[in-house]
């Protein structure tokens, strides 16, 4: 569960981002975050996944205040929700085992238990048999792929994603929503900043909509 209460968000001096959001999503929505460029989307996935903290406003994720978060409470976080941001931050200089295990270290699984929880995120991507590769022998649908298995390996409650299938071919970008789709259908709420209105019409269910520092909340995506 996501709320936000009177929310404003302003990055140092300038002028309000985001000015007094309020809304809720509960456990299990999928929610399409919608709004031209620059008008706020990822303002509003950061300020959710504890990136960037709010000017004011309150903000509870799971129960929890986490505008309020001391810093040692910030790992709980990363564990509730995933983040895919626009640069996927992907290390290429280590296998696709390694970037899929970094998330896990801060869990303190042994080493096996991390090995086979790694594996079964790649195979819910489809990534299977590409553990060794670097990711940059993989495509960019691909690239994407890892980094969604990276956000779901510690198997967060909440999935937010900023742009995924940007840059992408129709069948790669339709592949990244269907591995979306099924991790919302196995309980996992999830939030997805696009410009692509035609394809998430097909998957989320309600619209956020950030236009001109207006905000609306609305049942459904108008392709
Ligand atoms: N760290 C930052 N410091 C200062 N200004 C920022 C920062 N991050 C974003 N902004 C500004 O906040 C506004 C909203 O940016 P944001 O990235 O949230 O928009 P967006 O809707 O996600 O855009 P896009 O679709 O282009 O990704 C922009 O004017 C941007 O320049």
């Amino acid at each position: 569960m996501i709320e936000f209460q009177h929310v404003f968000k302003s990055y140092g001096r300038s002028r309000n981002i985001l000015a007094d959001i309020n809304f809720r999503v509960d456990a299990g929505e999928f929610v399409f975050v919608s709004g031209p460029s620059g008008a706020g989307k990822s303002t509003l996935l950061k300020l959710i996944g504890g990136l960037e903290p709010p000017s004011r406003g309150s903000i509870i994720v799971n129960n929890h205040r986490i505008d309020k978060m001391p810093n040692r409470a910030r790992p709980y976080l990363r564990r509730a929700v995933g983040v895919i941001l626009q640069d996927t931050h992907l290390l290429f200089d280590r296998s696709v085992m390694a970037n899929v295990l970094l998330p896990l270290t801060v869990v303190g699984l042994e080493q096996s238990q991390a090995v086979a929880r790694a594996r079964a995120a790649l195979e819910k991507v489809g990534l299977s048999g590409k553990e060794d590769l670097n990711p940059i022998e993989m495509s960019g649908g691909e690239q994407q792929r890892l980094a969604i298995a990276r956000a779901i390996v510690n198997r967060p409650a909440i999935l937010i994603a900023d742009e995924p299938t940007a840059n992408l071919d129709h069948d790669s970008a339709t592949r990244i929503m269907d591995v979306f789709r099924d991790f919302n259908r196995v309980g996992v709420t999830t939030l997805i900043a696009s410009h692509d209105t035609g394809l998430m019409a097909a998957y989320a269910n309600r619209t956020l909509q950030i236009t001109a520092g207006r905000f609306a909340d609305f049942k459904g995506v108008m392709a």
